[in-house]
């Protein structure tokens, strides 16, 4: 049997990923091998990018290591995953979602100040927003970066606190102190891992058939069908958390926010799901009829 050859970012978090899907693979007595990717930018392409319809960032070298066979799967953060795949592309598998919060990690000097006091780093329009609806008055800055030089930045730059998806802390075994914030929205599919690989290699989706996660594939499916409805091609700050209760039923938080944070459009549903309708599909659709169409257009133009 051939082994199967995962592409990944370099980054520790995306190592970590990588590794365990890998483990998954094994579990099932298949042999893997790990190609970081490094490299962004041109490679020797006959055929432009836009008629392959590339577009995220940081998925683009894996969509390209992919189309060209040098590798089998790439594994991702499924948030960093546009929700526009390119041809012949597909997710073929995701992982079960552990944490999908966000949480507050302040730096060792600014333990004892309120919320609202706090100088926050983030680059996340949708954290920025979601934060700013609550406490308008904050000062925010930019901060990129893996986690590990936030966390550098945190201690050694001006401002007090930043935010990271719960999922990275624990991913990276980081003992570091965090808070939950009952004001934010997780984004659409945060806290998944997903598996994308050419949408014509039968071999590697039927390798995959056991590694799907249902219950995951069935939230995720409406998070971002909640968003590719909603935002058009166009970043604004949108959360989405769906999850299966005791009952068997999906309950759906999303918002869709202003950049400033001032205006808000909210959504809180609980449905029996079947495989029929598109409740993404559908709940965006309310969003937009309530209001969300104009809020929309004011954020695309302010990005412009
Ligand atoms: N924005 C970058 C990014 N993409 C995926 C994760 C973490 C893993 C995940 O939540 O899926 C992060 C870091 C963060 O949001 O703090």
């Amino acid at each position: 049997m051939r082994s199967i050859k995962i592409g990944t970012r370099n980054s520790p978090l995306a190592l970590w990923q990588a590794r365990e899907v890998a483990r998954n693979l094994q579990n099932n007595n298949y042999k893997t091998d790990i190609t970081p990717i490094i490299s962004s930018g041109d490679k020797n392409l006959t055929q432009p990018l836009y008629t392959m319809g590339i577009t995220g960032i940081f998925t683009k070298d894996l969509d390209i290591a992919l189309l060209h066979k040098e590798v089998d799967i790439a594994v991702h953060s499924l948030k960093d995953i546009p929700t526009q795949l390119p041809e012949n592309l597909e997710i073929i598998a995701v992982l079960k979602r552990d944490y999908p919060q966000d949480v507050l990690v302040r730096k060792s000097t600014s333990k004892n100040k309120e919320l609202h006091e706090l100088k926050i780093a983030t680059s996340s329009l949708r954290r920025r927003a979601f934060w700013a609806k609550h406490y308008p008055e904050t000062e925010f800055f930019d901060i990129r970066g893996n986690v590990q030089t936030r966390l550098q930045k945190l201690e050694d730059q001006e401002f007090d606190a930043t935010l990271f998806s719960l999922a990275a802390i624990e991913r990276m075994s980081l003992s570091i102190e965090y808070e939950f914030l009952p004001i934010m929205i997780s984004a659409p599919a945060q806290g998944v891992v997903a598996v994308t690989a050419r949408a014509d290699d039968a071999d590697i989706k039927e390798y995959f058939k056991d590694v799907d996660h249902r219950e995951t594939r069935i939230c995720i499916d409406i998070e971002r069908n909640f968003l590719r409805t909603l935002e058009g091609g166009c970043t604004a700050p949108i959360g989405a958390f769906a999850e299966i209760n005791e009952k068997d039923e999906v309950r759906f938080i999303g918002r869709l926010c202003s950049l400033d944070g001032k205006q808000s459009i909210e959504i809180d549903e609980i449905f029996t799901w079947n495989d029929q309708d598109n409740f993404g599909e559908i709940l965006g659709q309310k969003v937009l009829e309530d209001g969300g169409r104009t809020l929309m257009q004011e954020i695309k133009l302010h990005l412009q």
